[in-house]
């Protein structure tokens, strides 16, 4: 395909404006697919995506579309996620384009991710074709997003574009506009090779595959290629692109986009953001590359059964094959034994990644309460990662311990902005900005400690601002708190599993809270059972749960033995979730209870 006529793009939008609908009215339109074979959504193709309606991983697919002059093109389009802990992924697919469609929901207006999305196309230099979707909606008001478009984004409101991705409206309209305002790519094809490695994953039959985007020069099947980060040397067999059915192509030109076999074994052997150049024909300098994506929270995970600790390794290691930026190393409790530390992006990836555990690789599992990375400070020494708080041992008074900050965005109606402020500064927020975006919005910005927003922020923000408000954040800092570990004993035993860092100001308060809640979650044992909370060594908070002799025979008089052996087996899969810890018999939901107290 001649360069000219290539054109790579993404679609950007604040999360359910309208993406996933969009791409596959794209798909369907330019004739890639027949209906027959179609499935709604049809790029969200992992299980857990398709039920929980988001995207999690960026898709790329290659369209045919014939212009309206009649010329033949070639669209290469990424389709991004929405959610704010996936928002790594949206960097990584914008490198690899030329423009944008921003994708505006014509009855929300612009929200906290359209803005974060914005910023970073125009960091990235592309062109942005602005469509308000949903016009068929009856609240729809696109004179409002026009106005929010200049007064907000800079953005001039007569190139907007209305659209119904739902009903296929503006369609048509989309794709001449990718043709006429997206310019093709640059680039030399007579250059070294260089291409950005963009995404990489591992397929169970084809071993690991990586998404490139060429910008010089051109790959072919049978060459040497080079990682230049890493400096591995593979041969390319395999050559593709998603049509989206996988179909073999034997070379890939300046400027076009696809995927790569080249009998890498291992995902680690690749990275992501890399430039692969050809060996013994490299290109000049590697591409700028990317951040590398950190963990931001960390909880454990543990098989419920001990005999299936082998299973959880195996599953661990599989799945980070297609999730590099999860990372789980194994860790022991004394409380739950064997198990790991896993860090995630987000609570949502970290809910992902439990579930395709269970559901993909058949382990039960217990999770404990997520935390946020601290840092130790030690007057003299190294400072030190915590990321469990029961690795927090003692506390010297000249300890500092840091804890991360995010900048929080947060656009309202001007109506809520008392009741943001108030939240915000029950979770400790420092206000950094506060600017009318138009005469009716408001945008807030906070540094927020990322411990008091991690749980159920988002939740409250939603609720006291009746869905109004949306919401984004970027790490900010790592800032020094007054932090202290608050500690859970059950009869007078720590269960380390459930110590948490806390505010000072808030222990008393969560340590309250927390028992209380713990209470609700432990069913009654043959003892009675005392919760206590402690900060130091000192008990701020205790509850207890009454003993009680659950004999389930009980109700079994006469001696019907295949009954007797049902309501045995019943118990025992009661059981399944629960953690026997000392004497204690405690449930699953019990290491998530703090997660159902209140942060304030
Ligand atoms: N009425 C109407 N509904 C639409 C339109 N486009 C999308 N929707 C609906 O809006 C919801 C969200 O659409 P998606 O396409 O899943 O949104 P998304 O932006 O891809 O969401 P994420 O992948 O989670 O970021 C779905 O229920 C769609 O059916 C439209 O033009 N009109």
């Amino acid at each position: 395909m001649n360069q000219q006529n290539v054109r790579n793009f993404s679609i950007i939008a604040h999360i359910d404006h309208g993406k996933s609908t969009l791409a596959d009215k794209l798909i369907l339109k330019t004739g890639a697919l027949e209906q027959r074979v179609f499935k709604d959504q049809y790029l969200d193709n992992m299980d857990l995506e398709r039920e929980r309606g988001i995207t999690i991983k960026a898709q790329t697919v290659r369209l045919p579309y014939r212009s309206q002059k009649g010329d033949a093109y070639t669209f290469n389009m990424i389709d991004t996620p929405g959610h704010v802990d996936f928002s790594y992924e949206v960097s990584r697919s914008l490198a690899a384009c030329e423009g944008v469609l921003l994708l505006i929901d014509a009855s929300q207006g612009i929200q906290a991710q359209t803005i974060a999305n914005v910023n970073l196309a125009m960091a990235g230099n592309l062109t942005i074709i602005p469509v308000i979707n949903k016009v068929d909606l009856p609240s729809a008001d696109p004179d409002m997003v026009r106005e929010q478009l200049e007064d907000i984004l800079q953005i001039d409101s007569t190139e907007a574009i209305l659209a119904s991705a739902k009903q296929g409206i503006g369609v048509e309209e989309i794709m001449e506009a990718i043709v006429e305002r997206i310019p093709p790519p640059e680039g030399d094809p007579d250059q070294p090779l260089k291409a950005l490695l963009f995404d990489a994953w591992y397929d169970l039959y084809k071993g690991v595959m990586i998404l490139v985007r060429v910008v010089d020069g051109h790959l072919k099947e049978g060459m040497t290629i080079q990682m230049m980060a890493t400096g591995h040397t593979f041969e390319v067999e395999e050559l593709g692109a998603f049509t989206p059915v996988p179909k073999r192509i034997d070379r890939l030109s300046a400027g076009e986009v696809g995927f790569v076999i080249a009998g890498i074994k291992k995902l680690d052997e690749t990275k992501i953001g890399d430039t692969v150049t050809e060996f013994k024909n490299n290109c000049d300098k590697p591409l700028p590359g990317y951040k590398d994506v950190k963990p931001m929270v960390f909880s454990g995970l543990y098989p419920i059964d001990g005999d299936q600790y082998e299973n959880l390794r195996d599953a661990l290691k599989k799945l980070r094959l297609n999730d590099a930026s999860f990372t789980y190393e194994p860790e022991t409790s004394a409380a739950l034994g064997f198990g790991f530390r896993c860090g995630f992006l987000g609570l949502l990836h970290m809910e992902i990644v439990r579930e395709r555990l269970e559901r993909e690789y058949n382990v039960d599992l217990l999770t404990t309460a997520p935390t946020v990375v601290f840092h130790l400070k030690p007057e003299h020494g190294d400072m030190v990662v915590i990321d469990n708080p029961s690795n927090l041992k003692k506390q010297d008074r000249t300890d500092t311990i840091l804890e991360p900050y995010l900048r929080g965005t947060i656009i309202v109606p001007d109506e809520y902005v008392g009741v943001v402020m108030n939240l915000a500064r029950d979770r400790r927020g420092i206000q950094l900005k506060m600017e009318y975006l138009t005469p009716k919005t408001v945008m807030l910005q906070y540094a927020l400690p990322f411990s008091e927003i991690v749980f159920d922020f988002f939740d409250h923000l939603k609720s006291s601002t009746k869905g109004y408000a949306s919401f984004d954040y970027e790490f900010l800092d790592f800032r020094a708190s007054d932090l202290v570990k608050l500690d859970i004993l059950f009869n007078g035993e720590t269960v380390d599993a459930l110590s948490m860092i806390v505010h000072r100001d808030k222990a008393y308060y969560r340590g309250r809270e927390l028992v209380k809640k713990l209470k609700e979650q432990i069913p009654r044992q043959m003892f009675e059972v005392a919760i206590q909370a402690s900060i130091g060594g000192k008990v701020i908070a205790r509850e207890s749960v009454k003993a009680l002799r659950k004999n389930v025979l009980a109700k079994c008089y006469g001696g019907d033995i295949t009954r007797k052996r049902k309501l045995l087996e019943k118990q025992k899969a009661g059981k399944k979730r629960m953690k026997q810890i000392g004497k204690v018999e405690i449930p699953q939901e019990a290491f998530l209870a703090v997660l159902r107290t209140d942060v304030k």
